[in-house]
């Protein structure tokens, strides 16, 4: 007799991550396979497989030097769907390798803290709950730093990871100074020896150069405390929002010194090439990428599992 109630088999990683990147490798794939069905390659071809790599945001250097390597040996002969994809998970592969990083928590520095920055709605918040759950795992004393003061809902998200994940909040009222905010949980982090210190920070656009200078304020206040700190900021990305990441970078990396990316919602678009575009022109390291909502759809950046994923080839 079957069980109904039985729960669904959890899902792979890879099934996440190829699950996530379905729209993109998808768009691609069919794109790439009208491409070359009843086709000799030629140069025409190779603009066309081009453009479609435009399309899903690799960007114009790496869309025109896997174009490149794709028409390497092949002029005048047949080619396949299959063969293009492994060009491209190849190429991909190569700009993504020197940038996969993990984060690496260095003991030696208690508290750790992570100053985690970005745009409202790109998902710092939750990001912030989903390292808390995994660092708590590691069996870290984890602290977390309601930073985003100006949005009350945010203050609250935290507070139930906080619960979740067993760690202590610093939150204070809605509109409250977020510098000394983060200056008041530094020093609580320091006296309660907590291994790793999260701080959430408001979502700052850009173009708000009062905000971006207040996260300049938080910076330094945080280094009146440890003037080493903040040892990691962590810029959360919205893969959603395609060529304005790059920009969002540049204004982020100028204020605080961007030392590690997030890549979320990967599974919200068929251009999932940005984080590419993004590697290729920043080289900032990528720590981590969420391909969904749960806890377990956010993991360590792997260059070629990434690669793999968004050209569309099976493990
Ligand atoms: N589909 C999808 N949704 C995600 C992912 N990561 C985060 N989200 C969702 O994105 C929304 C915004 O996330 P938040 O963490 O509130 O974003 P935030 O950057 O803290 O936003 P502010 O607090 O407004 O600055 C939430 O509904 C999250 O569940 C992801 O990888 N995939």
């Amino acid at each position: 007799m079957n069980d109904t109630t039985a729960e669904p088999p959890k899902k792979s990683w890879w099934q996440r991550l190829t699950g996530g990147l379905k729209r993109t490798s998808g768009a691609l794939g069919t794109a790439v396979a009208d491409l070359v069905t009843k086709r000799k390659l030629d140069r025409a071809m190779l603009d066309d497989i081009e453009d479609v790599l435009l399309r899903a945001d690799l960007g114009t250097e790496v869309s025109v030097r896997i174009a490149d390597a794709v028409g390497k040996g092949r002029y005048d002969k047949a080619i396949s769907a299959d063969e293009v994809k492994d060009v491209v998970a190849i190429e991909v592969e190569k700009v993504l390798s020197p940038v996969a990083k993990p984060l690496e928590i260095d003991a030696a520095k208690q508290p750790f803290v992570i100053l985690v920055v970005g745009v409202n709605g790109s998902g710092k918040t939750t990001t912030i709950g989903k390292l808390a759950a995994k660092f708590s795992a590691e069996g870290r004393k984890v602290m977390l730093a309601a930073g985003d003061t100006f949005r009350a809902a945010a203050i609250e998200q935290l507070k139930v990871w906080g619960e979740r994940t067993k760690s202590p909040v610093i939150a204070g009222a809605q509109g409250s100074d977020s510098a000394s905010l983060a200056f008041t949980a530094l020093t609580a982090a320091k006296e309660q020896q907590r291994d790793v210190l999260l701080i959430d920070t408001a979502g700052r656009l850009q173009n708000k150069s009062e905000l971006m200078n207040e996260l300049e304020k938080v910076v330094r206040v945080i280094k009146k405390v440890d003037a080493a700190a903040p040892h990691a900021v962590l810029l959360v990305l919205d893969a959603t929002v395609g060529q304005n990441a790059l920009s969002q970078v540049e204004a982020f990396h100028r204020t605080a010194g961007v030392t590690g990316l997030v890549m979320t919602k990967l599974d919200g678009t068929a251009r999932g090439g940005i984080l590419v575009a993004l590697s290729e022109k920043h080289k900032l390291p990528v720590h981590f990428i969420g391909v969904g909502e749960g806890v377990e759809d956010l993991a360590p950046f792997a260059a070629k599992d990434f690669a793999k994923a968004i050209a569309g080839i099976e493990a």
